[in-house]
Order: structure tokens, then C-alpha cells, then sequence
């Protein structure tokens, strides 16, 4: 048989396949959101890392066009261009987060093998994320990096002409802290608006902390390490929205777990860092509640195991910016809040839909009004 005619074969059956999927995961979409119909927050956070997610913006588009609402949003139009190595990176970023999710793997390696679909544009995002990656370092190499301090030129200064490896640093820091901190302030964001007492709670620490001198103006690193309420605040919001939902990890060799299960060499174990944040078994008959007193104790914030609360990992391969996102973190709501309220826009009939990816996001973004403070909200024209 002709190569060609093979070829047309598995694309008819591949076709067929994955028509037959998005039917299955449309009928299980429409008819519930929970496969066993219980809705508890594990099989919740089952359905946003299972393979339906693959399809959600389809399927959200589907029965957003069957249960038609009326709702309209006023969209916010951006001040400059995306930029192109942001889309790349977000397409690349989607589109290999969407492997892990596929009930069969070999539908994905299948794609990749014709170059078809999702994989040619993985592939094609890539190509444009590691173009844009070099030209970083290549700009960095002629401004010259010995005498600098920043940390790609630090890299540099270890790594030597390793370009390869360069890229690969480059394109890691990016993706382990521009996507995480976005998804948690988000998070943040939305629960702050929903929770009046806790803003307001933060707002007068952030002017206790800051003194008299410059109002509430935020000067220092000292004072972002003396908001503990802050900081519990943070802590409570990624406990409910994780950045990183869920992690794998391989086993290397054979070992048993600390409550006696076997696994074998190659297995894959993942921990699923939503399911844990809201088992009332860790955290008590409020799990599902967001209050940031529960980190504190007598004023001051006290951390919990990290086995507990892997929302930065755990061990040796603990987050290595954690301490770093918390900082950026501080610094911007610290700022923001202090001169804006965010209101979350979301009406009666759409609920936030926390969605997996490398990094979870909430599905169809978050829709706010920000107003300056003090402003009344029939005052403000734009969304
Ligand atoms: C809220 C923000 C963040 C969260 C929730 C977070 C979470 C995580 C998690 C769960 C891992 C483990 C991944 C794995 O082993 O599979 C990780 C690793 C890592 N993170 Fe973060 N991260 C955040 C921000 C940042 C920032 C801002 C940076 C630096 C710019 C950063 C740098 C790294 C690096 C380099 C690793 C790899 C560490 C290793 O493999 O040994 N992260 N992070």
C-alpha cells in the first residue's frame, strides 16, 4: 500500500476519533460539570485537569450559545500591541499543557508524527518563542553582561557560550514566573473584591506599616516583610486557586510512599495542589471559605507544612522563586489597592471557572471595573 493512502487512512480515522470525543465531551459538559454528579472540590478539581478540559473553550462557547444569556461585557482594549513573543509563549504553553490532559497520548504523538493540528502549532509557537529567546541573549551579550547584575547576566557570566542552554534558562524563568504571578493575583483579585472586610483590613495594615510620613505609601522591602495580614491573605487565596494545580513527578526506582503504596519504577504520581487546598480533612469545616486568619496567629503570620500546602512545591525542588513572587505579589497589591477598588464584573448567570493549563487561569479572563477610590461607580464611563 502507498504511503500516501496510509496516510489518508489514519487521517480519516483520526477525524472520526476526534469528532467522536468532542460529541462525548459536549454531551458531558451539557448534562453536568461533575462525571459521578456529587460536586465535591476533588471531583471538581478532577473535571478541570481531565481531558475535557481539551475542550473547554468550545464547549463553553457551545452551551454558552444553547442557555443564551443576554449578558454583555464591555471588553478592555489594550494600550499597546500584544506583544509577539507573549502570543508564542501562550500558544506554546497551552498547546503542550493540552498533551498532558488527553485520555490517549497517542492522539497527540499521532498529530505530532503528521504535523497536524495542535502539534504543528506547538511547533511553530516553539520556533518563535526560541527566535525571540536568542535575540534576548544576543542583545544582552552586546550590551555586555560582565559588569551587570541582572540575572540573565549572572547566567551568563556562569553558563559561558552555551546558546542552547541559555535559551533553555531564558525560556524556563519566563515560564516559571510570568504566568504564575499573573494567575495569582487574578485569583487574588477576584476574591478580594467578593471579600470587603478583608480589603479594608489590608489597607489599614498597609497604612499602620508605612506610618504617617507618606500617608499609606509604600517605601520599602522592610515594610512588604512586616504585612503579615498581607502575606495570610496571599497564602489563603493560592490555597483556593493554586497557579500550578496539579504536578507530576517519576518515580526513578522502585519505592513506597508514606502510607505503604508500592509504586514502581516509572510510575508517574502527580499531587493535585486544588483537590488538597479544599480537603476539609487539612483544613477544617471552612475550607471552602477564603479567611486569611487562619495563617495568623497573634498578629503575626505563621506558615504551614509545605507537604500540606505544596502550592510552591515541596523538598529539594521547592520553588526557587517563591520568596521573589511574594515580593512582586506584595508590591502590586499593595499599590494597586491603595489608590483603586476592583470590582469583579461577573452578573448573576456566569460563575469564575478556574481552567487547568501549565498554569491555571480563570476561563474566559475576569471582567473588572477599576475605580479610583472614593469614586462613585455611576461616575466611571470605562470597563
Ligand atoms: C505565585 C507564583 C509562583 C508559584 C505558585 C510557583 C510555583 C512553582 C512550583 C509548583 C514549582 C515546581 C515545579 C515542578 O517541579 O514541576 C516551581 C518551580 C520553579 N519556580 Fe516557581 N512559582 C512561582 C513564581 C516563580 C517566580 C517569580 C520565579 C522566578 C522568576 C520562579 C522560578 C522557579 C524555578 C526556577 C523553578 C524550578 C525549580 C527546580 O526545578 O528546581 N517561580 N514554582
Amino acid at each position: 500500500m502507498e504511503v500516501e493512502t496510509i496516510r489518508s487512512y489514519f487521517s480519516l480515522l483520526f477525524f472520526s476519533l476526534t469528532t467522536f470525543i468532542i460529541i462525548f465531551a459536549l454531551l458531558l459538559k451539557l448534562l453536568a460539570t461533575c462525571p459521578c454528579w456529587c460536586n465535591c472540590a476533588v471531583c471538581e478539581a478532577y473535571v478541570t485537569s481531565s481531558w475535557v478540559a481539551d475542550f473547554d473553550n468550545l464547549c463553553d462557547w457551545l452551551v454558552h450559545l444553547l442557555r443564551s444569556s443576554p449578558t454583555r461585557t464591555v471588553a478592555i482594549h489594550l494600550s499597546l500591541p500584544a506583544s509577539e513573543f507573549a502570543a508564542a509563549f501562550d500558544a506554546a504553553t497551552r498547546l503542550s499543557a493540552a498533551r498532558a490532559t488527553h485520555t490517549f497520548p497517542a492522539v497527540w504523538r499521532a498529530k505530532r508524527f503528521f504535523n497536524w493540528g495542535s502539534e504543528r502549532a506547538l511547533r511553530e509557537a516553539i520556533e518563535a518563542v526560541d527566535i525571540l529567546a536568542k535575540e534576548v541573549i544576543r542583545q544582552r551579550r552586546k550590551l555586555g553582561f560582565a559588569s551587570n547584575q541582572d540575572l540573565l547576566s549572572r547566567f551568563m557570566a556562569c553558563v559561558g557560550d552555551d546558546e542552547k542552554y541559555m535559551r533553555d534558562i531564558v525560556v524556563n524563568f519566563v515560564l516559571a514566573g510570568r504566568d504564575t504571578v499573573a494567575s495569582a493575583l487574578t485569583s487574588f483579585f477576584m476574591l478580594l473584591s467578593q471579600h470587603p472586610a478583608v480589603c479594608a483590613a489590608i489597607r489599614d495594615e498597609i497604612g499602620r506599616v508605612s506610618g504617617d510620613d507618606d500617608g499609606d505609601r509604600v517605601k520599602c522591602f522592610d515594610q512588604l516583610r512586616k504585612m503579615h495580614y498581607l502575606h495570610a491573605a496571599i497564602y489563603e487565596s493560592m490555597r483556593l486557586y493554586p497557579p500550578v494545580q496539579f504536578d507530576s513527578k517519576f518515580c526513578r526506582e522502585d519505592d513506597v510512599l508514606p502510607d505503604g503504596t508500592a509504586v514502581r519504577k516509572g510510575t508517574r504520581v502527580t499531587y493535585h495542589v486544588y483537590a488538597m487546598g479544599r480537603m476539609e480533612t487539612a483544613w477544617g469545616e471552612d475550607c471552602g471559605e477564603f479567611r486569611p486568619e487562619r495563617w495568623m496567629r497573634s498578629g503575626v503570620f505563621a506558615s504551614e507544612s509545605q507537604f500540606k500546602y505544596p502550592v510552591f512545591q515541596g523538598g529539594f525542588r521547592v520553588c526557587l522563586g517563591k520568596e521573589m513572587a511574594l515580593m512582586e505579589m506584595k508590591t502590586v497589591i499593595a499599590a494597586v489597592i491603595r489608590e483603586f477598588d476592583i470590582d469583579v464584573l461577573l452578573g448573576e448567570t456566569r460563575r469564575p471557572k478556574f481552567a487547568a493549563g501549565l498554569t491555571a487561569t480563570l476561563s474566559g479572563g475576569l471582567p473588572v471595573r477599576v475605580r479610583r477610590r472614593g469614586c462613585h461607580p455611576a461616575e466611571v464611563g470605562a470597563t
